[in-house]
């Protein structure tokens, strides 16, 4: 379904991510900037203005002379002290998504009488300042990595309130996780069982530990980012016999304690089934232990992967109604089962920050060039801008979708079928696959894309020797660095010649 106004088919929806779609570009003039080829019918024409507030934080707003603000700051005033491309991350809107996943949570399963703890997933972006405001906000973090952890810690995050995952952990990043007292470290295979074990025997402690379980259930915005199925490196199969093996084999060593189970499915999934069948799958397991064993596991990690809308007029995973489905869904099988409901964990990452985020980009090269579509030739403009593939992978990786509109001054109403690309050498380093952008668009404009909160900087590379960006807070009106731009001299110092 297209929109008034708006000509082409919608975009196609491929595993809970829109992809778009060649359209012929007869849309003309009149056609409100920022709106990507697949807006459905009933999106307000303010929201299509790019300001849709699925996918621009609730900081955003146009001022009076339409440019955009965030928190009270102005953009031009953010490009002009601090330089682009840059992240824009809005602070309040961070903290809000965090507590709303809390207290959504908290509330659904106090309703079946247990607990939730909800661990931000810092692999979608992390720094000092974020892991600390996740834990202010009443959430734990997870860590994939001993970098991640380092963050965490350094955030003054107690190690207890820290989680380790990994399918190829080091010794190091298991003895730091233990010297800094981890409240768990996620097991991903048998080995690890025992390398965690006798790192535990040496440090005189228990360790504490999840087994990490594959339910086989395919679910996720794309295959590379879907984790729970048999042939992928994540987990240990419950149908294959692996998972109860490992659970038997965490209680066969007295160095570690086993707290529970914990499944990850995949990332940006869109409908709740997935999270329920696993949730069946791991309750199902939790009670083949106890019958076989006695032993009855105390906690549940349903994982992360909560979607986002990436472009107006898609629907986001809605917290509230998620939780209550998983708070049913866990309750009917615990009472179905007979054992009583275990305490719950999630790793919500991109729902937490993924929004909170725009890239600030600055206009170059602006090139129309003539495209042979299936209705004939049109043209599209190309946007260049001074980033690209090495600040947002996601486009070239995934396929991912992405809207943008011009920042610096008002939407305009005149607009062009339009492709935003970056600077660097590969025909591939596309930020913005479709999009129709002020039809005179030119050098120096600002550009805002957004959603580029998770996995950008996080993924962000050098490619081409360009330095990453700055993270940018803004807080009532005020800006602050949480991650300075890199520069030439960086990449530099790390060339022995
Ligand atoms: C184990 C684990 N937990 C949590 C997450 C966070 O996922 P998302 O950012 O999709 O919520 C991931 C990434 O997919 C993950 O691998
Ligand atoms: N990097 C992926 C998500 C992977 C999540 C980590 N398991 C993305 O950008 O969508």
């Amino acid at each position: 379904m297209t929109r008034a106004g708006q000509t082409g088919p919608a975009g196609t929806d491929v595993a809970g991510g829109t992809v778009g779609t060649d359209v012929p570009d007869a849309a003309g003039p009149h056609v409100t900037e920022g709106v990507s080829v697949s807006v459905p019918d009933g999106v307000a024409p303010g929201q299509a203005a790019g300001l849709d507030p699925q996918v621009w934080s609730s900081g955003v707003t146009r001022g009076p002379d339409g440019a955009l603000r965030v928190a009270g700051a102005d953009v031009r005033d953010i490009a002009r002290e601090h330089g682009t491309p840059a992240y824009v991350l809005d602070e309040a809107d961070f903290r809000r998504r965090a507590r709303t996943y809390r207290e959504a949570f908290t509330r659904a399963f106090a309703t079946i009488g247990t607990g939730v703890d909800v661990y931000y997933a810092g692999k979608a972006f992390l720094s000092v300042a974020v892991a600390r405001w996740a834990h202010e906000e009443g959430l734990r973090v997870d860590t994939a990595t001993g970098g991640e952890l380092a963050v965490a810690l350094r955030a003054g995050v107690p190690g207890a309130d820290i989680g380790l995952h990994g399918n190829n952990k080091s010794d190091a990043e298991i003895a730091r996780a233990l010297d800094a007292g981890v409240g768990r470290l996620i097991v991903d295979s048998l080995a690890e069982v025992d390398r965690v074990a006798d790192a535990a025997a040496r440090t005189g402690r228990r360790a504490p530990v999840m087994v990490r379980v594959t339910t086989g259930i395919h679910a996720g915005g794309h295959e590379y980012i879907s984790t729970a199925h048999e042939d992928q490196k994540f987990g240990l199969s419950v149908a294959g016999g692996q998972a109860l093996e490992a659970l038997h084999a965490v209680l066969a060593r007295p160095e570690l304690e086993l707290l529970g189970l914990h499944s990850h499915i995949g990332s940006q999934i869109l409908d709740a089934a997935g999270f329920e069948e696993a949730a069946r799958t791991l309750l199902r397991l939790r009670a083949d232990l106890h019958e076989g064993t006695g032993y009855l596991l105390g906690e549940v990690d349903l994982g992360g992967g909560y979607g986002v809308a990436y472009l107006p007029g898609e629907t986001p995973v809605d917290p509230v109604e998620v939780a209550g489905r998983l708070a049913a869904t866990v309750g009917a099988v615990c009472t179905e089962l007979g054992t009583p409901v275990p305490r719950i964990s999630i790793e919500p990452g991109r729902a937490i920050v993924g929004p909170t985020t725009f890239t600030l980009y600055t206009v170059g090269t602006v090139k129309p060039v003539t495209v042979e579509g299936d209705d004939g030739a049109f043209t599209r403009t190309y946007v260049s801008v001074d980033g690209g593939m090495s600040d947002n992978l996601r486009p070239a990786l995934y396929g991912a979708q992405y809207t943008a509109t011009v920042a610096s001054r008002a939407a305009a109403t005149d607009t062009a079928r339009s492709r935003v690309v970056g600077k660097h050498c590969e025909s591939g380093d596309i930020v913005v696959h479709d999009v129709r952008l002020a039809a005179d668009v030119r050098p120096g404009d600002l550009l805002a894309v957004p959603v580029t909160g998770a996995y950008g900087r996080s993924m962000a590379s050098n490619y081409n020797h360009v330095p990453r960006p700055p993270v940018l807070a803004v807080t009532d009106g005020v800006v602050r660095v949480l991650v300075r731009r890199e520069t030439e001299d960086d990449l530099l110092a790390l060339d022995l010649g």
